[in-house]
């Protein structure tokens, strides 16, 4: 398994700033159930607020196809349900993040427990923003992945129904540890994508391009 790359020393007023590589960077966590409609959404939001997304999920399907040691692993865990072991996600996370010219990312399925949101933490010394958390009902969320068709190996009903029972178990704590901190902006996932994302475009609206 690989070391979590080295977060670049940082001095106290620089962890306040969310710095990465001396870069300072402004990190929203985007966190819901599976088939809330993050990927959706953060795609409208990158088009509309110049946000780089980067999906947890996303970045573990590519490690499996890129022939990684830790391919196996991963692809187990993901038929499971189950979350993978935080340093591998955090350093796929932290390179994409670093090797990114963008200074404001969507991250989309992460932390999914306790272990990945303080492991996060300790290693990039960053912070987000705030937490985009879409809400929706679990019978919504089983009618949207029976129905992705993207050839995904965990979108059949035995591992959907895993997913859920480490969605609650594992990711809800960690949006109620968030919410005791005032930072979770909570959607209504369950209504129509054009109509979430008016709600997703009102709270993004000070992170609006400035105009030339
Ligand atoms: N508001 C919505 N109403 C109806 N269908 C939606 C809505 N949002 C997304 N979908 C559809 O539901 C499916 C799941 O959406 P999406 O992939 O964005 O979810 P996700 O939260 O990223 O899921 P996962 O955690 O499994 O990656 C897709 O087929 C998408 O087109
Ligand atoms: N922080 C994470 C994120 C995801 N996983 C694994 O990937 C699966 C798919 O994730 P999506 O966000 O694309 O739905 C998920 O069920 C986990 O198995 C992870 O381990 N850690
Ligand atoms: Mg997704």
């Amino acid at each position: 398994m690989g070391t979590v790359v080295d977060a670049p020393a940082v001095v106290t007023e620089e962890v306040a700033e969310n710095t990465l590589g001396g870069k300072k960077v402004t990190v929203v966590f985007v966190l819901g159930g599976p088939g809330s409609g993050k990927g959706t959404q953060c795609a409208n939001i990158v088009e509309y607020f110049g946000f780089t997304h980067l999906s947890a999920g996303d970045l573990l399907r590519a490690e499996i196809k890129s022939g990684s040691e830790n391919g196996t692993m991963i692809e187990n865990m993901i038929k499971e349900g189950k979350i993978v072991p935080s340093e591998v996600t955090i350093k796929l996370l932290q390179e994409a993040m670093i090797k990114n010219e963008n200074d404001k990312f969507l991250i989309d399925g992460f932390p999914r427990n306790e272990e990945n949101r303080a492991a996060f933490e300790n290693v990039t010394k960053i912070s987000p923003a705030f937490v985009l958390f879409f809400d929706c009902s679990e019978k919504e969320m089983e009618r949207r992945l029976l129905g992705r068709n993207q050839g995904r190996v965990d979108d059949n009903i035995e591992t959907i129904k895993k997913r859920f029972k480490t969605f609650v178990e594992s990711s809800l704590p960690v949006i109620e540890y968030y919410n005791s901190k005032d930072k979770v902006k909570k959607i209504d996932a369950a209504k129509p994508i054009p109509e979430v994302f008016e709600d997703v475009k009102t709270i993004f609206a000070p992170y609006a391009p400035k105009a030339e």
